[in-house]
């Protein structure tokens, strides 16, 4: 039976999770590495919730350090089918202000230094990404800030550089000029891999700041991201318990839960043995 029905990935300034109850703590092994933390199995709403912090305990994991792989892995084996995030963001848009939620529906990938997939080493698969977002996870997270009270916008573009540093002014103003919505550093890689574990995933993404291209405004800073993150953090566990709350019993009814059928490209018989049981926990499904 499954460990946890839904995971949740704590971003910076979040490493625990004050609102589950009866918790234990587990260290998951996959073949792809140690997940970020030992994660933590609990109840919420009466679900059995697995939370995991993004950076680990204290934030000792850069962006492009995590290992993505073994995050998404370790939600799998504990048979999760959704994943909620929290991130903190910086805002492209004067609309979207410090404390405010957003809900996005699309990702653009600044990236360059990560590997944020299963396939590899013998076996080529190529998952639909035109939605990257989960809309009934996502639609949970816009139930959870209505019910907490807080400002929600469903829809938006996240931009995902590579960090660590923050990006420069002309970066900030392209990305603004691409209509983008906000900007982080983490949330890519976790919903690519999520998709390819057919997993459901969403983020709440928490503004923290104007990044640095609002004349008026401070330029971000780290001091900044993290009094935003506390002083709002009891509103981002109130919007998660909503959301949980509103989630589906699994992802049965999207077409993320059979993310994987056509999407193998290699010849079964050429896939390498080792390759083949490292992903079992995906494939396995397909191959009765
Ligand atoms: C602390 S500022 C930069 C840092 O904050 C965001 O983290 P997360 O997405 O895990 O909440 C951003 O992506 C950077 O990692
Ligand atoms: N302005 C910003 N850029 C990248 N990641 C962030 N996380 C919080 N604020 C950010």
């Amino acid at each position: 039976m499954a460990q946890a029905e839904i995971g949740i990935i704590g971003g910076s300034g979040l490493y625990n999770m004050p609102g589950l109850t009866d918790t234990s703590e587990i260290k998951v092994e996959t073949p792809f590495g140690d997940p970020s933390e030992t994660i933590v199995l609990g109840t919420l709403e009466g679900r059995k919730v697995a939370f995991l912090a993004r950076h680990g305990r204290g934030h000792r994991i850069l962006p492009t350090e995590l290992n993505f792989r073994a995050n998404i892995y370790a939600m799998k084996k504990l048979g999760v089918s959704f994943i909620l995030s929290i991130s903190a963001v910086g805002s492209l848009k004067a609309e979207h202000k410090p404390t405010d939620f957003v809900i996005p529906d699309q990702f653009i990938d600044r990236t360059f230094a990560r590997n944020a997939t299963f396939f590899g080493d013998g076996i080529v698969g190529h998952v639909a990404f035109g939605d990257p977002v989960c809309a009934v996870a996502a639609k949970a997270f816009e139930q959870g800030c209505k019910e907490a009270g807080v400002v929600g916008k469903l829809g938006g573009t996240y931009v995902n550089m590579e960090g660590p540093q923050f990006s420069t002014r002309a970066e900030s103003n392209l990305y603004r000029s691409w209509g983008a919505d906000v900007i982080g550093m983490t949330n890519l890689q976790e919903a690519k891999l999520a998709r390819e574990a057919e997993i459901s995933y969403a983020t709440l993404a928490m503004v923290t700041d104007y990044d640095c291209w609002y004349e008026g405004h401070d330029d971000v800073t780290v001091e900044q991201v993290i009094k935003v993150v506390h002083e709002n953090s009891s509103n981002a566990q109130r919007v998660l318990t909503g959301a949980v709350k509103a989630l589906p019993k699994d992802n049965s009814g999207t077409p993320i839960a059979s993310a994987l059928q056509w999407a193998i490209m290699t010849d079964k018989s050429m896939i390498p043995a080792t390759t083949r049981e490292k992903l079992a926990i995906f494939l396995d499904k397909y191959d009765k």
